[in-house]
């Protein structure tokens, strides 16, 4: 019996796919959008646990398509928590900071209450209320800013415009931190795995690289170790206007995803440096 994930070219799917037993599905298999596909794919594959790795993850397009977006995000993992807890196995919803508010300056517990800003974390907050009326045995992963070597992310964004441009105005009052999306495969695998055994760890935590930063102290280190030279100005989020109001805080306290299932923080500075071998962009 394999690791079921639910997504197959996404930034995290494509992480997981490289680890032992893993069976990655797409769209063609299960869309998201007729979410009871979802469950059939659940049941057809017997698999002995269930990650979600697929999502709706464009925030600002979210505004126009809160509708697709809450089908995608929150109701298609309701089906899948659903499937699984039926079948008890665990179940491994992946969700993210933009759940908060991101007021104050301290790094947010699972416990605290939410308040998302926008569309995209509504979606992603509405998904784990339904994970969790389930009643299966689960993890709510929430992770942030997530980068690698495929998909669309800052780091590949800021390495086409450090290539084009002298310089970049970049947000320097968002604080979070960088996750890389093979760090994020590697919890959800172990936190698959421990569920099996130990279903009384099921619950809801936090995952991301440290140091926490700006998006702007990031886009710093990336040009560092790409050996571009890209002059970065700080900016406030209100000289970069959006259609998706984004969080200023999204420090995340992990310490129960390491006090429960012994899974630290990475710092993501070396992640990135394999995230640009594997471009062939390291200086
Ligand atoms: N990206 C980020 O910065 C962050 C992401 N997260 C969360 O992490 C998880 C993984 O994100 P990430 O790997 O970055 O995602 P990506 O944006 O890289 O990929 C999204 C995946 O979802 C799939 N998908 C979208 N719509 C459907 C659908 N209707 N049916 C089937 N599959 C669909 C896509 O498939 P297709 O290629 O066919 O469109 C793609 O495989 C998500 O839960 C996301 O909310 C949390 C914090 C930050
Ligand atoms: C390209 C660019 C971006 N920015 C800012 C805008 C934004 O605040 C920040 C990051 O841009 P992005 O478009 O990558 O941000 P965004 O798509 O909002 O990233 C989010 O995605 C979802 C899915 C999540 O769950 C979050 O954790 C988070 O990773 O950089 C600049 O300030 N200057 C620039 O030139
Ligand atoms: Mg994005």
């Amino acid at each position: 019996m394999s690791i079921l994930v639910i997504g197959k070219t996404g930034q995290v799917a494509q992480e997981l796919a490289k680890l032992p037993d893993t069976v990655c599905i797409s769209r063609d298999e299960a869309d998201l959008t007729v979410p009871e596909q979802c469950s059939s794919a659940i049941h057809a594959h017997v698999p002995r646990a269930v990650i979600n790795a697929a999502a709706y993850t464009a925030v600002d397009k979210a505004e126009q398509e809160e509708a697709l977006a809450t089908l995608i995000n929150a109701d298609a993992p309701g089906v899948m928590a659903r499937a699984c807890a039926s079948l008890n196995i665990p179940f491994v919803q992946i969700s993210t900071d933009y759940v908060f508010s991101g007021g104050g300056t301290a790094p947010w517990r699972p416990d605290d209450p939410t308040g998302p800003l926008g569309a995209y974390g509504r979606s992603k907050l509405a998904g784990e209320q339904k994970v969790r009326a389930a009643g299966g045995v689960h993890a709510i992963l929430r992770t942030s800013w997530v980068v690698s070597a495929h998909g669309n992310n800052f780091v590949k964004t800021m390495l086409r415009l450090g290539a084009e441009r002298d310089a970049l105005n970049i947000v320097s009052d968002q604080i979070g931190g960088p996750t890389a999306a093979r760090d994020i495969a590697t919890a959800c695998h172990l936190m698959a795995e421990q569920l099996a055994v130990s279903p009384e760890k099921t619950g809801t935590y936090h995952f991301s690289g440290a140091p926490d930063c700006s998006w702007a102290d990031f886009a710093r280190v990336i040009f560092d170790q790409a050996n571009l030279a890209c002059n970065v100005t700080d900016i406030p989020s209100s000289a970069y206007p959006t259609p998706a109001a984004r969080p200023l805080n999204s420090r995340m306290d992990c310490s129960a995803t390491d006090s429960t299932f012994g899974i630290k923080r990475p710092d993501w500075r070396n992640s990135l440096t394999e995230i640009l071998t594997d471009l062939g962009a390291l200086s």
